[in-house]
């Protein structure tokens, strides 16, 4: 569902971020994308969401080639994948329900569909009983909670996760990774960025190393195998 044939980025200034990656990831595959800071782990994300255009090479989402997609559809091609950051980025002055119901008004969905909606996600991702409170009066996991929540209430196809456990205590990170391994479950591909040395090991998926813009590993049930 998601190929990278050949794909390689050059910046302005000559920085070379990505090199001849080739990549496939089939549909509802949990991957561990790791490497040192400056591997080009961003980039990567930046190129699949089409915020930024490869120098070279091809990149197919749902088979379709995403440098084909026109300014028009690009909103359109955005829905089907969402990203999680490690800063959840929430609107402050909404509540848990509204963060959560914005992501649907925006994509112009009836109140009746929100009203539905909003709260079978927040009950998947245990926050319920959180609906009417503010970003500020949550912890931090609930918080990464409400992100995830907003970031899969419009069924994307796929959910990138930038260092989503960042910002949180051991515990906590479990908690989020439980939420991730659970939307994953139902089919959603999930890509998550990490420098989590001890959630890569420990969850055994697949991890793709990249150094210096090369894909240098790829493997299933595969460890972190790097000093952070
Ligand atoms: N907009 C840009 N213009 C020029 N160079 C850039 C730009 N964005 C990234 N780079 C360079 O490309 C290389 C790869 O950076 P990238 O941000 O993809 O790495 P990363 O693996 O995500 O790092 P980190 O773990 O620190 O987020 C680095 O050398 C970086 O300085």
């Amino acid at each position: 569902m998601i190929e990278f044939q050949n794909v390689t980025k050059i910046y302005d200034k000559g920085v070379q971020a990505l090199t001849n990656v080739n990549l496939k990831i089939e549909k509802g595959e949990f991957i561990f994308l790791v490497g040192a800071s400056g591997a080009g782990k961003s980039t990567f994300i930046k190129l699949l969401l089409k915020e930024q255009d490869p120098t070279n090479g091809k990149i197919y989402v749902g088979g379709q080639d995403i440098s084909e997609i026109s300014r028009r559809k690009i909103p359109f091609f955005r829905r089907s994948i969402s990203v999680i950051f490690q800063d959840f980025r929430l609107l402050p002055n909404k509540t848990v329900f509204e963060n959560v119901a914005f992501a649907m008004e925006v994509i112009e969905a009836s109140s009746k569909e929100i009203r539905r909606q909003v709260p079978m996600i927040l009950s998947m991702v245990g926050l319920s009983e959180r609906a009417s409170q503010y970003p500020h009066e949550l912890s931090g996991g609930e918080r990464q909670r409400v992100s995830i929540a907003r970031a899969i209430v419009n069924n994307p196809s796929i959910l990138i996760a930038d260092e989503p456990t960042g910002n949180l205590d051991p515990e906590t990170a479990w908690e989020i990774m439980k939420v991730l391994k659970s939307i994953s479950r139902r089919g959603t591909t999930i890509i998550m960025a990490t420098h989590a040395k001890d959630i890569v090991d420990v969850m055994q998926q697949r991890v793709v190393a990249l150094e210096k813009g090369r894909i240098v590993r790829d493997e299933q049930r595969g460890a972190y195998d790097y000093e952070n």
